[in-house]
């Protein structure tokens, strides 16, 4: 028999003014999305050996890491054998673009989720159509388990000097791979350390002493049958993370370690036997399984905040505190103010973040077939937008998902919250994939640019377009949807002019180009990420603000069912549907190891002799 729902949530549903499924298959992209997703679901969740006798916050940082890799292997086969052999590859698709499944097994991540989120796709976009054919194989039954090694002890963002040498040997037809440096070693790969047996590397190519650029390399590190590292590879842990202690991130070092001329990827630049170099078309569609993963980042960031104030509204609706009024009781904590402005804008994010995360798919997928045909016209538009993305939608997520923890009080820092998990996730997405500054300037790169061009009178691309709208500076705007857009576009435009005005001031002070830019990044950055309305405006939206947060109260609890969460995705003892809060909590507390026994031995051992003055 299930558990009672809790009253106060009963209310909110009865309260709602929508239709909550509705709203569910719209997300989903249908109905049919909707119940292929729960039947996938119901499928591998109901698969014996997924989750964790001892909760895993208990465990040291190698039982995590050992039972995680248990349920790796579970949940891969479960989610093989839970696939519907008649359903399209779109259909599959959508099952899972919503769906948080690994949420449920893995709090801290899988340590098989490079091979999936970038070996394969790495594969996918720098291999040759015969490379692709037998690496795919291979990678696709899980036969070899792979992970993508581009970052260097000493260099991240800087992907032209990296460090890590790929030199051509044409007598033996093969590659040299060496780290010449401490600071060449491979750090930071995930499943690297002791899950991986092979690797996509990215390293230096020099052919006769010459330069050919960062090119990617699959190369296996350890032997298939007995895991042992190879001949002249050292491998290792890098150590305990904020988060993803699961993802078993790893250090690689090369000594001399050789590998066949047919291991280089060679969609886009090629090694002949006789090591004759041929230059890719674009030195940056190396750079491809990168933007690649940052639009797959924007749909996470999605997924992740609708987790996270699915939690935070569900407990706001049941936890009451203080005094609204004399005598009338507690209020339920959601009724103030404060906490809708903190837990609104998230539900709002959230939806803002997944129609942009389609549309950016759409616009990767299409730029991705124009690159098949060879036309590389809207790559640096796929750049500068994937680039400000990523930047946005994590930093946001962070600070939102951040929000969340602390709306819920002590409660919110539990660990069986799960919200301090999903901030250890969301955050780490700031700095994997490219850290945000970084590339909230590539997108200033072009925005400059675009900007320049429009004062010469050049059309722009349409994401650019604002750039070129000669839209008066005295425009008054009105809190229609279509006033506001006007006036965030007016403001960003101004953004971009201020910066470039800045550098402008710069070079004319004596100043290089190159030292102009690092003195105005500050602005450069707000211009790609920032935009504000003036104050009048502000007091006006103000008002329309307070009022949406009065409209957006009754449908809240609605809003956050239409996620469509089962409890063991969101994997807390606030979020649950029936809102037994209380009870979760301490059913939780009673699983820590110390409440086995009423007097710890540190008593007899420490305590009483200290406390007795004998130590
Ligand atoms: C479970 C998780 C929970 C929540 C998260 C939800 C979803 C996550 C989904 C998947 C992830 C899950 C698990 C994986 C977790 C972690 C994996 C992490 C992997 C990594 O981090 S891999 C390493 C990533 N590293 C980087 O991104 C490095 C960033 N640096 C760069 O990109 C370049 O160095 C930089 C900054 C662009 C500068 O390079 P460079 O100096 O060479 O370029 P320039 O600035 O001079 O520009 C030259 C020219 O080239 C253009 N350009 C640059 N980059 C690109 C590109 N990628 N594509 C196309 N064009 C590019 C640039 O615009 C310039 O053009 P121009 O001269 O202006 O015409
Ligand atoms: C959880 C996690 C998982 C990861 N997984 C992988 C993986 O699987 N494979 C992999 O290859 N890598 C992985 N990484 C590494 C990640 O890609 C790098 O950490 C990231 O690219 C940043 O590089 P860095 O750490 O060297 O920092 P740096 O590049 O040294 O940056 C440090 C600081 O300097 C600033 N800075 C650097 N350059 C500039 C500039 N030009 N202008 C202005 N400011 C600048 C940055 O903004 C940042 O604040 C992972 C990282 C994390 C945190």
């Amino acid at each position: 028999m299930s558990a009672k729902v809790n009253d106060d949530l009963l209310t909110e549903r009865r309260k709602c003014e929508f239709n909550v499924e509705e709203l569910t298959n719209y997300l989903d992209g249908g109905a049919q999305a909707t119940q292929n997703r729960r039947k996938l679901e119901d499928k591998v969740l109901s698969t014996k050996g997924l989750f964790d006798e001892v909760p895993e916050e208990y465990l040291s940082h190698k039982e995590k890491y050992e039972n995680a890799v248990r349920k790796a292997v579970v949940y891969y086969k479960a989610m093989k054998e839970a696939e519907d052999p008649n359903q399209t590859e779109q259909e599959r698709a959508n099952a899972t673009y919503r769906s948080l499944l690994h949420a449920a097994v893995f709090k801290d991540n899988s340590p098989f989720s490079l091979h999936l989120a970038m070996f394969i796709p790495a594969i996918l976009g720098q291999a040759d159509e015969e490379q692709k054919k037998y690496w795919m194989k291979r990678a696709s039954k899980m036969e070899i388990i792979g992970t993508y090694a581009q970052t260097e002890l000493g260099h991240g963002t800087f992907i032209r000097g990296l460090e890590t040498t790929a030199t051509y040997d044409p007598k033996t037809e093969e590659f040299v791979l060496h780290s010449p440096t401490l600071t060449a070693y491979k750090w930071w790969p995930g499943s690297l350390a002791h899950t991986a047996n092979y690797c996509v590397v990215m390293a230096h190519l020099y052919i006769n002493g010459k330069s050919c650029g960062i090119q990617p390399f699959i190369v296996q590190f350890r032997d298939e049958e007995t895991h042992q590292p190879l001949p002249g590879i050292k491998l290792g842990e890098i150590g305990a993370k904020l988060g993803f202690n699961t993802v078993n991130n790893g250090f690689l070092g090369f000594d001399q370690h050789r590998i066949p001329r047919n291991r280089m990827l060679m969609k886009n630049a090629q090694v002949l036997k006789d090591g004759t170099f041929k230059r890719s078309p674009n030195s940056k569609l190396t750079y491809g399984t990168m933007v690649y993963v940052r639009v797959v980042i924007v749909n996470g960031m999605a997924n992740q905040l609708a987790r996270a104030v699915t939690i935070a509204v569900r407990y706001s609706a049941v936890r009451r505190q203080s005094e609204l009024k004399p005598d009338a009781g507690e209020p339920q904590i959601l009724d103030y103010v404060t906490q809708q402005h903190k837990l609104f804008i998230g539900i709002a994010s959230s939806h803002a973040f997944t129609l942009t995360a389609k549309w950016l798919t759409r616009m990767y997928q299409k730029v991705t077939a124009d690159l098949e045909k060879g036309n590389l016209d809207e790559l640096p538009e796929l750049h500068a937008i994937a680039c400000c993305l990523k930047a946005v939608t994590t930093t946001d997520t962070s600070v939102l998902v951040e929000r969340s923890r602390t709306s819920c009080g002590g409660h919110g820092y539990m660990l069986s919250s799960n919200l301090p998990q999903i901030y250890g996730l969301v955050t780490a997405a700031c700095t994997y994939e490219g850290e945000n500054t970084v590339l909230m300037l590539q997108t200033a790169r072009s925005l400059v640019k675009a900007l320049e061009q429009a004062q010469s009178g050049k059309r722009l691309s349409p994401t650019m377009s604002y750039l070129s709208e000669k839209v008066s500076s005295r425009l008054k705007w009105d809190n229609s949807i279509d006033g506001i857009v006007k006036g965030f576009r007016r403001v960003a435009y101004g953004k971009v002019e201020s910066a470039m005005r800045s550098m402008r001031k710069y070079v004319r002070s004596g100043l290089g180009p190159e030292d102009a830019w690092n003195m105005s990044s500050v602005q450069l950055v707000a211009a790609s990420e920032y935009t504000s309305i003036s104050e009048a405006d502000i007091r006006q939206l103000q008002d329309t603000y307070e009022d949406l947060l009065g409209k957006i109260r009754p449908n809240a609890v609605g809003l956050v069912d239409a996620f469509d969460f089962r409890d063991q995705i969101l994997n807390s003892t606030l979020g649950a549907y029936d809102g037994r809060v209380y009870e979760r909590l301490m059913e939780e507390a009673l699983k820590s190891p110390l409440n086995a026994e009423p007097v710890n031995q540190s008593f007899h051992k420490y305590l009483k002799p200290f406390m007795q003055g004998k130590l």
